[in-house]
């Protein structure tokens, strides 16, 4: 271990195997520490998602596996999640002081510790946790297992180095040590170097919690304690979870990100019209066109998630037709309008999921990409003459964006772009394109308060068939 050693802003420790509590007996003693159990939990669930590319929502599901958060009470499981979500937030700066703090790394005996070193690194750089509390846990971790116990030392003092080096390590680069280099080398060639580390920037911070809402987002924004948003999301402050906030289970309004609000908007759905969302689970923009009274399909390939969407519809009192099946070969009379919100990498939300930054491969852009044309090119054959057509991602990579859109128009003569009128469509103009597409970014709506700043990075544009 090293005391004041200059930080070499390469410096890397290597991924490890999960840190596991030897047998039963460990994990029974493990529970009786208060907090031990979340702390290990949040452990296993960082490594799940950096070496396994779980997803951290599935991690905290109901149908969480057992040794992970299952056996935890509600308060722990939440404290697990914030752990386990500001650690990978900001994986590359609490890898970077670890591997500061120690010369040679972790000893190959000890490699596991790293999961709970981040842990405990991420509660002192991050969380309210008592200093103390946090190095104190993770030794306690350390000493569960006869492999770990002879580097419980180590651990406490690395840990404690990392306290009193606390603020020379929060001041380094978020886009060159929390960014994975793939996409901070397509963001600085896509949008510049100033743009790409202020996507870094915005992706350090919690985001805020954006709802839409039926009717009335003033009254909404001043009994949740948030703001209306000149699109008219209603922005919340609260860190609370959302069932137990007024008007959840009434179903008047829905978690929804700013951005994502808008591509449903952009396709102005009229009452009575048929309209077709193609890959429609969840169901935040379901739930908007049927809000609007148009006659909605639901489409999904997973049927799994079709019953959330049903499970969200009948919360908020809306209908729609739900469909399982592929969008790519579904057959149908034709629709008045269409909704294409396809799968793809989700670059742009990283803000609400950092998971998204470790789990996502520059490999899956090509498959992604292609399967978005496929939709698209079926979409335009289930659109009347006449009929509207959004495509829309939740990434910030011009594959599923920019460029698939102008690949599609090369290839569909009979489909045109409808630009968006910003001043005339309430949307904000630097959303919007010198093509009249939508495209917000992370950086966007910069409020002087952190809690209410930034939005999805979203890619909308809208079509109509030559009648
Ligand atoms: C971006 S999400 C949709 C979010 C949803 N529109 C909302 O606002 O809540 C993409 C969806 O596409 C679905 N999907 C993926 N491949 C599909 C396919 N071939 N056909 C239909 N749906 C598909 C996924 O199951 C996923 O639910």
């Amino acid at each position: 271990m090293s005391e004041d050693k200059p930080i070499s802003t390469k410096a890397r420790i290597k991924p490890r195997a999960a840190f596991v509590p030897a047998d039963a007996a460990r994990e029974a003693e493990a529970a009786q520490v208060p907090g031990l159990a979340a702390r290990i939990a949040a452990a296993h669930v960082i490594a799940d998602v950096v070496q396994g590319g779980r997803r951290l929502d599935e991690r905290f599901s109901p149908q969480a596996v057992p040794q992970r958060v299952a056996g935890l009470d509600a308060r722990d499981a939440a404290l697990a999640r914030s752990i386990a979500s500001a650690a990978i937030r900001r994986l590359g700066t609490i890898r970077h002081a670890l591997a500061a703090l120690m010369d040679k790394g972790l000893p190959k005996q000890g490699a596991r510790l790293e999961w709970p070193m981040i842990v405990a690194a991420a509660q002192i750089f991050f969380l309210d946790t008592p200093d103390h509390a946090a190095v104190d846990l993770a030794v306690r971790a350390a000493r569960l297992e006869p492999k770990t116990a002879p580097f419980a030392g180590l651990v406490n003092g690395v840990l404690r180095n990392l306290v009193r080096r606390r603020e020379e390590f929060l001041d380094c680069d978020p886009l060159e040590l929390d960014t994975p280099s793939w996409l901070a080398q397509r963001w600085t060639k896509t949008y510049g170097e100033a743009q790409a580390r202020a996507f870094a920037r915005a992706h350090m911070l919690e985001p805020p919690l954006d709802v839409t809402v039926k009717s009335e987002p003033e009254r909404w924004a001043e009994r949740l304690d948030g703001v209306v948003m000149p699109t008219g999301s209603v922005r919340l402050r609260t860190l609370e979870p959302i069932a137990g906030l007024e008007g959840y289970e009434e179903g008047e309004w829905w978690v929804q990100d700013a951005a994502a609000a808008l591509p449903a908007r952009l396709l102005r759905a009229e009452p009575d019209e048929r309209i077709l969302d193609m890959c429609a689970a969840p169901g935040g923009k379901t739930a908007q066109l049927a809000q609007a009274r148009a006659l909605v399909t639901a489409l999904d390939r997973s049927a799994e998630r079709l019953k959330l969407l049903a499970a969200n519809l009948q919360r908020a009192r809306l209908h729609a037709d739900i469909a399982v099946g592929d969008a790519t070969s579904f057959q149908a009379r034709p629709f008045d309008a269409i909704l294409v919100d396809a799968p793809c990498s989700a670059t742009g939300t990283i803000r609400r999921h950092p998971d998204v930054a470790w789990i996502k491969k520059p490999g899956d852009l090509d498959a992604l990409a292609s399967l978005q044309s496929k939709m698209l090119d079926r979409a335009a054959a289930l659109l009347r003459p006449g009929g509207r057509m959004v495509y829309c991602t939740c990434s910030l990579e011009p594959e599923e964006g920019e460029a698939q859109v102008a690949a599609f128009l090369r290839r569909q003569p009979d489909m045109r772009r409808i630009p968006i009128d910003a001043e005339g469509e309430g949307i904000p103009h630097e959303f919007v394109t010198a093509e009249g597409d939508l495209r917000s970014l992370p950086s966007h709506w910069p409020a002087e308060e952190p809690r209410l700043r930034g939005v999805d990075g979203f890619f909308a544009a809208r079509f109509s068939r030559r009648g």
